[in-house]
């Protein structure tokens, strides 16, 4: 293996403390603590340990985290009232619906309902807009953290060909507007792109959030790109009986050509709760009107 390995862990603990100083900072300046709720509809055990270390890292933090777990049958309008209450909520600086939804709720609808200075997760149509054209708002946790990832591994992006391999409303296509906003040249491709490998082979950077565990071979890769891989993928391993985290690309091959790599465990996924907790300092801090430097996070 000759590949530099992108610490994802170590990154968001890193931010993770930064956002714990400013929000010292806006409880000094405010007298209470910058809020999250998150709501989780149902039992999916993913999403049940995703919401419960969103709590404990926004208590760690120095946030207050306001938890609203609703059973499975809950109807699309419970929802709803739930989530203008706590539009209404001036103890709420960030709100959070975990996703997926059970399929009798029109998801598009929720997230519209969603304040969009209170929309943590960048999912709002205001918000994307917002990226698209280069307004201030809230950009999805994700991708935000990759970039966030990228720019520490490689300093300036400007001028790099960089590739996207998925095109999800929360993954691929916020990270494509982000990497423009970068100044790179990217190409966003997907499961019908013809020759998939000799698009990815020109590629200074790599981006893997399409879904198919170890998709990506090493033999696709540019020697030297940087291939940061947002897959996470539960698949039966070596012991019987037992599962592993698997990402989009082929470690093991990938490692031998990338200049640098992102590890699944331990790469991108901590970035995503770590950048939801700056955006929920970043939203006090613009909801309260207060000046902030939110590049210094
Ligand atoms: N409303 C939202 N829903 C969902 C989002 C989101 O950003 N907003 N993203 C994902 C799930 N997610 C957070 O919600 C998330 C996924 C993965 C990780 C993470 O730390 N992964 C670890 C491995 C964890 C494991 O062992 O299973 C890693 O990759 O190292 C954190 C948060 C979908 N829903």
């Amino acid at each position: 293996m000759s590949a530099a390995i992108i610490d994802g862990k170590a990154f968001a603990e890193g931010l993770r403390a930064r956002v714990g100083t400013a929000a010292v900072g806006f409880e000094a300046k405010t007298g209470r603590k910058a809020g999250l709720a998150v709501v989780l509809v149902g039992e999916d055990p993913a999403s049940q340990v995703y919401v419960r270390n969103k709590g404990k890292q926004t208590l760690a933090a120095g946030m207050n985290s306001f938890e609203h777990k609703l059973p499975a049958d809950t109807s699309e309008a419970d929802l709803l009232a739930v989530v203008e209450q706590l539009n209404n909520d001036p103890a709420v600086d960030g709100i959070l619906v975990q996703l997926p939804l059970p399929a009798h709720i029109n998801e598009q609808k929720v997230i519209a309902t969603i304040n969009p200075d209170k929309d943590v997760d960048g999912f709002h149509v205001v918000n994307v807009g917002r990226l698209a054209t280069g307004l201030p708002g809230f950009v999805p946790c994700t991708p935000l953290g990759c970039v966030m990832l990228l720019k520490d591994r490689l300093g300036s992006l400007s001028g790099l060909d960089a590739v996207v391999i998925g095109r999800s409303n929360i993954v691929g296509k916020p990270m494509a507007q982000l990497l423009i906003a970068q100044s790179c040249t990217v190409t966003v491709a997907h499961s019908r792109t013809k020759d998939l490998a000799e698009v990815v082979r020109r590629a200074d950077i790599v981006v893997a959030a399409v879904g198919r565990p170890e998709m990506v071979k090493g033999d696709w890769l540019k020697p030297g790109a940087t291939v940061i891989d947002v897959g996470i993928n539960r698949v039966s391993g070596a012991e019987e009986g037992k599962t592993k985290l698997v990402g989009d690309v082929d470690f093991a091959s990938a490692a031998n050509v990338a200049g640098a790599i992102t590890p699944v465990p331990g790469g991108v996924g901590p970035m995503t709760i770590a950048v939801l907790l700056r955006n929920t300092i970043v939203a006090a801090h613009r909801n309260a009107g207060l000046p902030f430097d939110e590049n210094a996070l």
